[in-house]
């Protein structure tokens, strides 16, 4: 029995998972508030990914009963990706850090296999399950190599966030609808400010600290959560204009529509029974 505790098997479980077994480290004081949650602002921040991802899948619960139910699995592997990053923060483990960036990777993963515009996936291509299937297999390899070099992860996967954000880029050039248009500046605003926000607690830290203000990795967490909102409602909109045009999607803001203030979501003002009447 000795022996299995005692192997480097076990050694290695425990290492993974010791508080700052990770190499990453973010600007706030570590155990400043508790000594059982290394960054606390960082940590607690992450409520705002319980709050808002139900409301994501309650807001988008129309769109997806007509669309794909498979929809909901985005913001449900969002409530996973708070988990992990809440776990992360609170440990700096390794094993925290890779649930939190693959966790992030699969989601952007599943998002790519639902909502890759179909005119855009490559020639060798015929439909989306193999689209899908092409997702998947890069998926698994990025998974297997962020073992590599896991500092490299996180700028890997903001690498993926811009080609996802070019992409959206390229769907919007077709898009005249002035609410999407101005859905989109502000999905872009908050991505801007958000990744602002991460470079300078990575880059900028010693300067945050003569300030005696290092949150700013946490209000990454709150706005990125809200940039994520507004852009799956935004590709969500501009797949259901060209998947289910009949359904005459629209977009609305909760809890206020008329100042376009809160979480934006879809509306369907089409008939469904048209579509399966004939
Ligand atoms: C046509 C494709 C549609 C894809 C839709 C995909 C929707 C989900 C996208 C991203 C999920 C991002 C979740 C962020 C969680 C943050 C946790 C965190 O802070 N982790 C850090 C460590 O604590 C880690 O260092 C962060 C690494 C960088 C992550 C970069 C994510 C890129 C997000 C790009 C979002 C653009 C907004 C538009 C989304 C539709
Ligand atoms: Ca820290
Ligand atoms: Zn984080």
């Amino acid at each position: 029995m000795e022996d299995i505790v005692g192997s480097p098997w076990s050694e290695r479980v425990s290492g993974v998972l010791a508080y700052e077994s990770s190499k990453v480290d973010w600007c706030e004081e570590n155990y400043r508030h508790s000594e059982h949650v290394v960054e606390y602002f960082n940590t607690v921040s992450n409520l705002v990914f319980f709050i808002i991802s139900p409301l994501m899948l309650y807001l988008l619960h129309p769109y997806a009963r007509e669309r794909h139910l498979a929809v909901h699995l985005v913001w449900l592997m969002m409530l996973f990706v708070g988990v992990f990053s809440l776990y992360f923060h609170m440990t700096l483990s390794f094993l925290g850090q890779m649930l939190d960036e693959l966790s992030i990777l699969w989601v952007l993963a599943l998002g790519y296999g639902l909502w890759f515009p179909r005119r855009r996936f490559p020639s060798f291509i015929k439909d989306r399950r193999s689209f899908g299937r092409l997702v998947l297999i890069i998926t698994a390899l990025t998974t297997v190599s962020s073992f590599v070099k896991p500092t490299a992860n996180a700028y890997v996967l903001n690498v993926f966030g811009l080609q996802l954000l070019y992409v959206l880029r390229m769907e919007m050039k077709h898009c005249t609808d002035p609410k999407a248009l101005r859905l989109a500046r502000r999905m872009a605003a908050l991505w801007v400010l958000a990744i602002a926000c991460w470079i300078s607690d990575r880059f900028g830290c010693a300067f945050w600290q003569e300030l005696n203000f290092c949150y700013l990795h946490g209000i990454w967490h709150i706005l990125i959560v809200m940039a994520v909102a507004y852009g799956t409602t935004l590709i969500a909109f501009l797949d259901a204009s060209y998947e289910i045009p009949y359904s005459l999607p629209g977009i609305q803001y909760w809890p206020c529509d008329q100042w376009e203030v809160g979480l934006p979501h879809i509306v369907l003002k089409g008939s469904t029974k048209l579509r399966k009447g004939c």
